[in-house]
């Protein structure tokens, strides 16, 4: 039995992660919340014909109650999108309060759940997060995880395009740090199986794994970023977790956590100088079982790219720690 909640669920991430749930076999229970459409939606898939039962809520009567409780697992893709010229950042004065209200809402309801939060800017909107958990006394570092999946599926695509391997899915590529821009970090050297990309192509396919947000951006020309390849990289993410909480062994993923509540953390916060940070992680029933430190090991050119991604970083995860400690003051 499990009850997947997807916040933010009639969006354009929204709607294919939740059919994507629906077709999951362990899902017996699905809650479709949103501000607007989710009843919609919920009827919508509700008539396919796998197990889950389907529900959809509106914040009016209880709505946010009535999805979270019982959840095993949330998934958050609520939130405003970028437009051409924007930055994850630009983000935040919006969605900073969404998801800090969204997560004041499963600390109630569902705290024992699993947290997946999408919604942008990740490096902050995890943060903040965390502090509202900690706030309710209700944190467990090892269920809340920022999604930063889509990064690896780029890096798998954008290699694959390059080396001629024919499905991209076969490689496995850390891809680590932070989800924006620089703070992005592929570890081609530590790919599995071994990758070799020309030197002179080096440059440009680290800047495409770092910018491909913004490729889709631009060419969706104002109507929004990425949502069909998000939605399959959240349904990634969420169905290893699902299947860690089954028993299933050997899943292993990079998610954004924080580190000092994770095994192994404590090693790549030494590294990095940073309390949140994405690495490759061992998935199991508790969660986040187990930090793998690639930091370590990666080479002179990664090492040079990992000292940006921690500037930038740092910044990004006090701003939401600040927010979710000082709160503006409610229009
Ligand atoms: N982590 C990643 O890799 C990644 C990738 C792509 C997009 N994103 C982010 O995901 C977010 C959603 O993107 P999208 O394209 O689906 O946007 P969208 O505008 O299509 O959908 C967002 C949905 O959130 C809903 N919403 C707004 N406030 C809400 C609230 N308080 N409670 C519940 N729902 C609420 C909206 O009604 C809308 O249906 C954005 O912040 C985007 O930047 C993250
Ligand atoms: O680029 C964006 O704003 C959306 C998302 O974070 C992405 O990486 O596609």
């Amino acid at each position: 039995m499990v009850k997947a909640v997807v916040a933010g669920a009639a969006g354009g991430i929204g709607q294919p992660l939740s059919l994507l749930l629906k077709q999951n076999q362990h899902v017996t229970e699905l809650a479709l919340y949103d501000v607007v459409n989710s009843p919609g939606v919920a009827t919508d898939l509700s008539h396919i014909s796998s197990p889950a039962k389907v529900t959809g809520y509106l914040p009016k009567d209880n709505g946010l109650e009535l999805a979270l409780k019982g959840a095993d697992i949330v998934v958050i893709p609520a939130g405003i999108p970028r437009k051409p010229g924007m930055t994850r950042d630009d983000l935040f004065k919006i969605n900073a309060g969404i998801v800090k209200g969204l997560i004041e809402g499963i600390a109630k309801h569902c705290p024992k759940a699993y947290i997946l939060v999408i919604s942008n800017p990740v490096n902050s909107t995890v943060p903040i997060a965390a502090e509202v958990l900690k706030a309710a006394g209700v944190f467990d570092p090892k269920k809340l995880f920022g999604v930063t999946t889509l990064d690896v599926v780029r890096a798998e695509t954008f290699v694959a395009e390059i080396t001629g391997e024919k499905n991209p899915a076969n490689l496995n590529i850390p891809v680590i740090g932070g989800h924006s821009g620089e703070t992005i970090v592929p570890l081609f050297s530590q790919a599995k199986p071994s990758v070799s990309i020309p030197s002179e192509k080096l440059d440009a396919l680290v800047n495409r794994v770092q910018f491909g947000g913004d490729e889709v951006v631009k060419a969706k020309d104002g109507a929004g970023s990425a949502t069909l390849s998000m939605a399959y990289a959240g349904y990634r993410f969420a169905d290893k977790v699902i299947r860690a909480a089954k028993g299933e062994k050997g899943l292993i993923e990079p998610s954004f956590v924080y580190l000092a509540g994770v095994e192994g953390g404590d090693a790549v916060a030494k590294a990095t100088g940073t309390e949140f940070f994405s690495v490759p992680i061992e998935l199991g029933p508790a969660g986040a079982e187990k930090a793998i430190d690639v930091v370590s090991s990666a080479n002179e050119h990664e090492k040079k790219l990992l000292q940006a991604c921690y500037d930038g970083l740092k910044g990004n995860i006090s701003k939401g720690v600040e927010f979710a400690q000082n709160p503006p003051p409610a229009k």
